[in-house]
């Protein structure tokens, strides 16, 4: 349960009164997601997320998120839309931390994501990135990219071993070989960046909303694709679904065809996607707060796949379409 901060029911309550939203009438704290404190509210207007941003938001960044969210929704993407309260302003603090409510969508998550789900994340992928297109209020830099990952592996070298054999090395050697190679000029956009199946709701089997849009940033567009490719089209016994990966790749293209160099750059790509999950996971696992609600993520899982993104020698691994590949 990802709850770090307590919010008693005076303190929400006082919170709220700044709000058009009637008397709360309950509230929990949620039990999914591992970033952020996010709880349930009942308000007589009805159902609300209030989200209180933890150790990896930086609260400068909080106007392009909600910027983002707002022009997101204009151009039809069904995405969480914060509310502002009386005086027209989104971003409040409670307990000690900036916070902010939000719309709650309905639908549920897939746990196992079929080819079918897969497909229409893939054609809402593509969707995000056009609709980002003209999203030039603000800019966010992404600070977990490649430049991002030695920090986090030097917060967590000297323990990786003790969560899988030989960890410390190979994450040095990816590293080398992701700093020198990592691909530069490709097309670049707004990116949801952790667009895994617990952000993606679908309602009678049709994708309905996307959440958490608190890794969206300015990077490359394929490594959007890269990032889903590892989260939406792997089995649980480790093995890559090429078919998954080809309804992915197909319907995102169906709406924005990737090129050339992006298509050629997909391996890679993968490869950082899978390397940066690993890390995220390893320093959440080796430092979980005492006394905080969480269950940290399997780092193990991202190894596996990074294992696969290794032994890769054609983007047609993936399932890119024959034709698309040079
Ligand atoms: N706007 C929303 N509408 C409905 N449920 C939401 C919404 N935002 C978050 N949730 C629920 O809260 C959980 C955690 O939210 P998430 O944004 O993924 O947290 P984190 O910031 O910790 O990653 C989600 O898996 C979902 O169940
Ligand atoms: N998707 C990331 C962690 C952040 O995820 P969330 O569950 O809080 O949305 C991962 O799986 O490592």
């Amino acid at each position: 349960m990802a709850v770090y901060t307590d919010v008693s029911p005076e303190e929400l309550e006082a919170f709220l009164s700044t709000y058009e939203l009637g008397r709360l009438r309950a509230f929990k704290g949620i039990a999914e997601g591992v970033e952020n404190s996010n709880y349930l509210l009942q308000t007589e207007a009805g159902s609300f997320i209030l989200t209180l941003y933890e150790k990896r938001v930086n609260p400068a960044d909080l106007p392009f998120f909600i910027g983002l969210m707002e022009h997101l929704a204009k151009r039809g993407i069904d995405c969480p839309q914060p509310v502002r309260n009386r005086e027209g302003v989104a971003l409040g603090e409670l307990a000690g931390r900036p916070a902010l409510i939000a719309t709650f969508l309905v639908g549920t998550s897939v746990r196992r994501p079929t080819a079918a789900n897969c497909a229409a994340l893939g054609a809402a992928l593509a969707g995000l990135h056009k609709a980002g297109a003209d999203f030039n209020e603000f800019r966010r830099v992404n600070a977990l990219s490649v430049a991002g990952w030695r920090p986090l592996y030097d917060q967590a070298r000297e323990r990786a071993d003790t969560v899988a054999p030989g960890l410390s090395a190979l994450i040095a050697d990816e590293l080398a070989v992701l700093e020198e190679r990592w691909p530069k000029g490709l097309p670049a956009g707004v990116i949801h960046a952790d667009l895994f199946p617990d952000n993606v709701f679908f309602t009678d089997g049709k994708l309905s909303g996307l959440i958490d849009f608190y890794f969206a940033c300015n990077d490359l567009l394929a490594y959007d694709v890269a990032i889903c490719l590892n989260a939406w089209c792997f089995e649980p016994d480790g093995a890559y679904n090429q078919t998954k990966g080809r309804a992915l790749l197909a319907a995102y293209q169906a709406e924005r065809p990737l090129d050339e160099a992006e298509i050629a750059a997909l391996p890679l790509l993968a490869r950082g996607a899978a390397l940066r999950f690993l890390l995220t996971r390893l320093v959440d696992w080796l430092n979980v707060p005492p006394g905080a609600l969480v269950r940290p993520h399997d780092p193990v899982e991202y190894l596996r796949k990074l294992r696969f993104h290794r032994s890769v020698t054609s983007p047609r691994d993936y399932g890119v379409a024959e034709r698309q590949t040079a």
